[in-house]
């Protein structure tokens, strides 16, 4: 595989019942790449989603990941646990925040899998554990700097506006390692503001944080507006690869979207 690639999805296939959700389908991100997945209702976006972090196993295929010393792995078979460890992370439609937790302590939770002293030294607070927290609270702060709510750390999560929560949401992703984030509908619920503002900081986190980005969203103005190249699908299969401007064009596309014209 070549060394610019971080994931590689080669002939993906899964059927539920009769239903072939995704079919053969391939496409590869590179590093540094915002890359967007596109389809109508229905087109098999979220399975390809559950496929690479194996929260589905699918039929057929592999999900090839390039770790950081440079090693291709198989994802197939791998336990959800250890793809986050990988660095390959991901983002919820609906957000999955604990609403009675202050701001910081969502942050923190994201990252207990990040904690390398066990349960029991944390219970008895031995130092090496107080060590950890002491270097995740500042990691989680400067996170909060970085998204632009420091002043609100101490805040519980309930009655937040949905912009705060989705940056809080997309701040988890941040506490580990992140080779690769997956975004699954980040703009669902926001207004024209708080969509441009998520363009920008989707962009920025590409570049400060020096990853990948894949994105699922419905708002084509986003996509078109951030994404380097976008992979178009309709009943599970490729349709188009390119770049927004070849998408845009492409008539297949055109009409996965608005119908074939009689
Ligand atoms: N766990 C499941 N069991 C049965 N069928 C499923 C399951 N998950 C998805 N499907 C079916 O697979 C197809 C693809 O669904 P999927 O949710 O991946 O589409 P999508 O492109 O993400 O749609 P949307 O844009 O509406 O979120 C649909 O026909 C859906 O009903």
């Amino acid at each position: 595989m070549d060394k610019k690639k971080i994931l590689s999805v080669e002939n993906l296939s899964i059927a539920f019942g009769g239903l072939k959700a995704v079919d053969n389908l391939s496409f590869s991100i590179n590093e540094r790449e915002i890359y967007g997945l596109i389809g109508p209702n229905g087109a098999g976006k979220t399975t390809v989603f559950n496929c690479i972090t194996q929260f589905y196993r699918p039929n057929e295929g592999q999900v090839l990941f390039t770790k950081k010393d440079g090693e291709v792995l198989d994802l197939v078979g791998k336990k959800t646990h250890d793809i986050i460890k990988l660095g390959l992370v991901r983002t919820f439609q609906n957000v999955e925040l604990i609403q009675e937790l202050s701001l910081i302590d969502n942050l923190l939770i994201g990252a207990h899998i990040e904690f390398k002293t066990g349960i029991i030294s944390q219970a008895l607070r031995l130092r090496s554990a107080v060590k950890e927290e002491t270097e995740l609270r500042a990691k989680a702060l400067g996170i909060l700097e970085f998204l632009e709510l420091k002043d609100k750390k101490d805040e519980l999560a309930s009655g937040q506006p949905y912009g705060v929560l989705k940056k809080i949401e997309l701040g988890r992703t941040l506490m580990g390692h992140p080779k690769l984030i997956i975004l699954d509908e980040p703009a669902a619920g926001l207004n024209d503001t708080e969509t441009n503002k998520l363009a920008d900081l989707i962009k920025l986190i590409r570049d400060q944080y020096k990853c990948s980005i894949l994105l699922v969203e419905h708002d084509m103005r986003l996509v078109m507006d951030i994404c380097d190249r976008i992979c178009a699908i309709n009943f599970g299969k490729k349709l188009a690869e390119g770049t927004p401007k070849e998408i845009q064009l492409n008539k297949e596309v055109q009409e996965a979207y608005l119908g074939k014209e009689e």
